[in-house]
């Protein structure tokens, strides 16, 4: 019967009882029937407004109050270890009957945006448990005591929330623990102190037969900070790394954020994890959305390829800036990119994909790469390469106006850090060592001797080029852009000539 037949149905039912009231019949037996038939009614009305009400939450899927483990891309690994350190909290019985230490803290490492936030929202569905967030950077500037008793309500909180919801646990997250847990070096951080001291007494409070069990879980993207209190047993005794994805892992995350997004039949979401080689997980987010602006932008019915190009470069080196320059400046720039992109094209053969004379965020040109494939082990004539293309900028502006600018900080910043790995992985002539075995001298000498050494090389393989930088100048200042192609057919005719000559 339709809902409507039944509707009508019931309606009239107290209609004909008054009537044969009227007519003078014994109604009583109708009457019992009708009140069957209207509470048969209620009772269907009452389940079909349910289902109405689950129809609506599938359809807001886009946006689901709870976190899965689905819904995190890449970070296979974690995932793995985090479900089963997750696994002790909800096979609770048997850790017990087997006498293992139950888990009280897991700690999250990594870089920033790779999705830890998100990893211990999902251990929160996973284990049904309610989930509370802090971060330690709520602590800062705190009067004295207030952390510590924010910590305890934190708790406090937790727990109650738990009995409400009538869950078995609570797990609490706090981000960016190093704030509260950093080394405790002689009472400069009093306050932080009483924080972290609370934060222990909980840990150590934390009856974990009592329910509803806690169990904390942090984050943090400098973990060799940590006082190592916290890290003990019993409290935080579990790490799991949360790297940035490889390949693969970022393809599953440009996969989840273009869900709710139309795309164009062009888009290779698979070129594009290609060329985001060490975005992180809010990287990748962040470029999906930008796509989906330039598209809208454009007033184009789905994102296209060139949107996310587009949206790569403007995650990898900032929006376009219209800074005015002055023509000298303008010069200086495009020569020292072009070092940049002789050294590379020179030492990677095929490595440039475009040179850039637009500013765009504090840069006022850059060089752009092709995609890298991911790479765990350099070897030290990779690394002595990749330094090379770095000074290249500088090196460029010697060559041209005898001496640098302030343009090169952060080409020199990535110099030094590529020494210092050359350094730890025992590839220069110390050694092997520990920097605590090695003075600063010998240090800052071997550093020098490297820098200075790779620099000479880089000169005397862009002095080689000088017309090129001649000839790729002109097309810069007038075009802003050259690209990959344009740019090697001239270094391949520079090299032809050399050959001839
Ligand atoms: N693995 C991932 N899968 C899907 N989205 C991700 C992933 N990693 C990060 N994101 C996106 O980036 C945003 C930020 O991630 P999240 O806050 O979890 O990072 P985090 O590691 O906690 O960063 P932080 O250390 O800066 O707090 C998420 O809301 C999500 O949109
Ligand atoms: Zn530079």
């Amino acid at each position: 019967m339709s809902k409507y037949g039944k509707e009508i149905l019931i309606g009239t039912v107290p209609v004909i009882i008054l009537f044969l009231l009227f007519i003078g019949v014994n109604v009583i037996p109708l009457v019992f029937m009708s009140a069957i038939l209207a509470t048969f009614f209620f009772m269907s009305r009452a389940r079909n407004g349910m289902n109405i009400g689950s129809d609506r939450k599938t359809k807001s899927k886009a946006a689901p109050a709870y976190m899965t483990f689905d819904d995190i891309g890449g970070q296979d690994r974690a995932k793995r270890e985090l479900t089963e350190a997750l696994d002790f909290l909800i096979r609770y019985d048997e850790i017990q009957r087997l006498g293992i230490r139950p888990l009280k803290g897991i700690l999250l490492t990594g870089p920033p945006g790779t999705g830890k936030t998100l990893l211990a929202k999902a251990a929160a569905h996973y284990t049904n448990s309610v989930f509370m967030a802090a971060s330690g950077s709520e602590f800062v500037e705190m009067y004295v005591g207030v952390g510590a008793s924010r910590i305890r309500d934190l708790f406090k909180e937790a727990r109650n929330r738990a009995i409400k919801e009538n869950k078995d646990s609570a797990i609490v997250f706090i981000d960016e623990i190093d704030v509260i847990g950093g080394k405790r070096d002689g009472g400069q951080h009093r306050e932080y102190d009483q924080t972290l001291n609370q934060l222990l007494t909980e840990m150590d409070g934390i009856h974990t037969s009592v329910h509803p069990r806690v169990l904390i879980m942090a984050a943090t993207n400098r973990k060799e900070m940590l006082d190592s209190a916290l890290l003990r047993p019993g409290r935080f005794d579990r790490h799991i790394e949360v790297d940035l994805p490889d390949k693969k892992g970022r393809l599953h995350i440009l996969n989840i954020h273009a869900k709710n997004k139309p795309l164009s039949e062009d888009v290779s979401l698979d070129q594009i994890a290609q060329e985001t080689f060490h975005f992180s997980g809010a990287q990748l987010e962040s470029v999906m959305n930008e796509a989906a602006i330039y598209a809208m932008r454009d007033e184009s019915e789905a994102i296209e390829q060139k949107h996310l190009s587009l949206a790569v470069d403007k995650v990898m080196l900032g929006e376009k800036t219209d800074r005015e320059s002055t023509k000298e400046e303008r010069e200086r720039v495009a020569l020292h990119e072009l070092g940049h992109a002789i050294a590379a094209e020179l030492v990677r053969p095929g490595s440039v994909s475009q040179v850039s004379l637009s500013p765009r965020g504090k840069a006022l040109g850059y060089v752009r790469h092709n995609p890298q494939q991911d790479q765990y082990l350099y070897t030290k004539e990779q690394i002595e390469h990749q330094i090379m293309i770095a000074l290249g900028g500088a090196v460029a502006e010697e060559m041209f106006y005898g001496g640098r600018s302030t343009g090169s900080r952060n080409d020199f910043e990535q110099a030094l850090n590529m020494v210092r790995t050359m350094m730890d992985s025992g590839l220069t002539k110390l050694g092997i060592i520990d920097r605590e075995m090695v003075t600063k001298q010998e240090l800052m000498k071997e550093n020098s001797e490297i820098l200075d050494e790779l620099t000479k090389s880089t000169r005397e393989l862009l002095e080689k080029y000088r017309i090129v930088f001649e000839q790729s100048l002109d097309i810069l200042i007038q075009e802003e852009n050259l690209s990959g192609d344009q740019f090697r057919s001239l270094l391949e005719h520079q090299t032809k000539n050399m050959q001839i000559a």
